[in-house]
């Protein structure tokens, strides 16, 4: 504790000197104080009020944010273009000040649901339809090294702010590096229904088959919802502990919008974008994993030689090639498909890199590639009609995205999958199959209870 307190003592005293770098004053804009934090980070607090985080254990990454110092939000088919052209004008004038010389920069989330029109009689929840966000207080940490960036709009009075600011330091900063919560015995979770359930659920993967056979779709990812209730209400830090204890290769996403959380481990990113590089994620062709070591290099074996599965992972690889074609100068073929292996589900994966054409932006990265037929299906335009009219739920923000953009609007955006929307002790989780032609009913079912057990799993453990 004292250590903490140490830590909030410096920090206080290196935002008074350091927030004169900061030129406010009359006029739109924003500006963002990077200050070092004295080591690294692992884990962020959950404090009450608007929160998100983005924490990958394999690569050592954490971005949290707190607060709001500014938000944009966007529904309907314009959706991307309405917040490309709001962030467009943030990032004109938003200021960088890093007086320890971290390289970190500030950030917002991006973020948005599946679908940019819900069904009207849809509950919309706490989450907007699509929101670009930028955070008053955002922690970041990478290799070792961890910052605190404060952001404001410029027009903020000085000594005001500085107020403001150190009141955010006495929230935040005696709660870093707090030891790790006690892991919990493993709680009993009651289940409620699942929609649609298994009758109707093969119901629906006969008509999506008659459509395939009709020439009318491709591939069609059908999804459905399950309902768990706890019997204590969900911690979600030990719930982003769990989930990435368990899957330390995923990104464990978490965002929080007055009573909703919406919580996700996703092993898939939509793209990566440094600079002028992309990298896409083709991940499609499920199979289930063994304890016995023999017989899951079997199931391994035989994802890899499944036509089925094959031909489900193909058909994504293309369209996300299709979609990158238009802003890469020069796009590699897809390298794949390799073995994605997770603790519940193996995958087949390809990875798909280009070198993009110059002022391309998240924005428009996700407008081309969102929805790929990953979680959607092929050709994108019919299957996405075919799922409105027919799939019985609203998928919300599961299969939408979200993620990280930098202050000249590079980023990485993840897909939102392996989730549950929770409040207090409801959980309500998702998973969906890719139907293509050969798809069985029982084992589609089967493929998302794996998926399913991925969230459920760490639910008990919160
Ligand atoms: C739709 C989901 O997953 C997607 C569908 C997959 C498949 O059908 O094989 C595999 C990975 C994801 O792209 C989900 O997890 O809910």
């Amino acid at each position: 504790m004292l250590q903490q307190l140490q830590a909030l003592e410096q920090l206080k005293a290196r935002l008074r000197e350091t927030i004169s770098s900061l030129a406010l004053g009359p006029g739109p804009g924003y500006a963002s104080l990077i200050l070092e934090l004295p080591h690294g980070l692992t884990a962020a607090p959950d404090i009450a009020g608007p929160r998100f985080q983005f924490l990958h254990a394999h690569r050592g990454d954490l971005r949290v944010g707190y607060g709001i110092a500014g938000e944009w939000r966007a529904e309907g088919p314009q959706r991307l273009e309405i917040l490309r052209g709001q962030a467009r004008a943030v990032a004109a004038q938003w200021q960088q000040s890093d007086p320890d010389e971290t390289g970190f920069t500030g950030f917002g989330l991006l973020g948005f649901a599946a679908s940019p029109s819900p069904k009207p009689d849809s509950r919309a929840g706490d989450l907007p339809n699509a929101v670009f966000w930028l955070p008053e207080l955002a922690l970041a940490a990478h290799g070792g090294q961890a910052a605190l960036i404060l952001t404001t709009a410029v027009k903020a009075d000085r000594q005001w702010l500085l107020g403001h600011w150190e009141a955010w330091l006495e929230r935040v900063v005696p709660l870093l590096d707090a030891p790790a919560l006690d892991p919990l015995t493993p709680a009993h979770l009651d289940p409620g229904d699942s929609e649609p359930g298994p009758e109707d659920w093969r119901e629906l993967v006969f008509s999506a088959l008659d459509e395939i056979d009709e020439d009318r779709l491709e591939k069609v990812v059908l999804c459905r919802r399950l309902r768990l209730q706890g019997h204590r209400r969900f911690d979600l830090t030990r719930l982003s502990a769990a989930l990435s204890y368990l899957f330390p290769s995923c990104q464990v996403v978490s965002i929080r919008r007055d009573q909703d959380n919406f919580v996700a481990a996703t092993p898939e990113r939509l793209f990566t974008q440094h600079r002028d590089r992309i990298e896409a994620d083709a991940i499609a062709g499920t199979a289930c994993r063994a304890e016995d070591s023999e017989l899951d290099a079997q199931i391994t074996a035989g994802l890899q030689s499944c036509e089925k599965n094959l031909r489900e992972h193909r058909v994504v690889a293309e369209a996300v090639s299709a979609a990158l074609s238009h802003c890469c100068r020069h796009l590699d073929p897809p390298d794949g498909p390799r073995i994605l292996q997770l603790n519940n589900a193996q995958h087949l994966w390809s990875l798909v890199r280009g070198e993009l054409k110059p002022g391309v932006d998240v924005f428009e990265l996700a407008e081309r590639l969102h929805p790929t037929p990953a979680t959607n299906g092929q050709p994108r335009r019919e299957a996405r009609a075919w799922l409105r009219e027919n799939e019985p739920i609203e998928r919300g923000w599961y299969t939408g995205a979200a993620g990280i953009v930098a202050p000249d609007l590079t980023g990485e955006l993840w897909v939102l999958l392996r989730c549950a929307r929770i409040q207090d002790r409801m959980a309500e989780l998702y998973a969906g199959a890719g139907i293509v032609a050969g798809s069985d009913p029982a084992s589609e079912w089967e493929e998302t209870e794996h998926k399913l057990a991925a969230m459920s799993t760490a639910l008990q453990f919160a």
